[in-house]
């Protein structure tokens, strides 16, 4: 039986976590809303899916911003490598589009 002082605590910390999250897929939403219109012009001007010198100054500005926020850099790294893959698959599908 758990003790009702920490079941309140940790309904309360859940309560956080579940809008945090949402803010998160909102957050993901705008971003993949906005580089899909990325891949569009992109496709639309014959430019490259991926842009690996845009891609160094993300990592080393993210990685500058997660240490200052007390966040582990290489986490947020991988998930911001995570995120640029799947971006980037979606260009590669735009432009395949666009020339069918
Ligand atoms: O800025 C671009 O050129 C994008 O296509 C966006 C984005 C990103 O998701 O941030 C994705 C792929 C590129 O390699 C670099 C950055």
């Amino acid at each position: 039986m758990i003790d009702p002082d920490v079941k309140a605590q940790l309904g309360n910390y859940r309560q956080s976590i579940d809008n945090i999250d949402a803010a998160l897929v909102h957050m993901l939403a705008e971003r993949f809303r906005c580089t899909k219109e990325v891949g569009v012009l992109k496709a639309k001007y014959n430019l490259p899916p991926a842009d690996p010198a845009r891609e160094e100054f993300q990592i080393e500005r993210l990685r500058r911003l997660a240490k200052d926020a007390n966040l582990d850099p290489d986490f947020a790294e991988k998930f911001l490598n995570f995120v640029i893959k799947e971006v980037i698959r979606h260009h590669e599908q735009i432009a395949a589009d666009l020339k069918a």
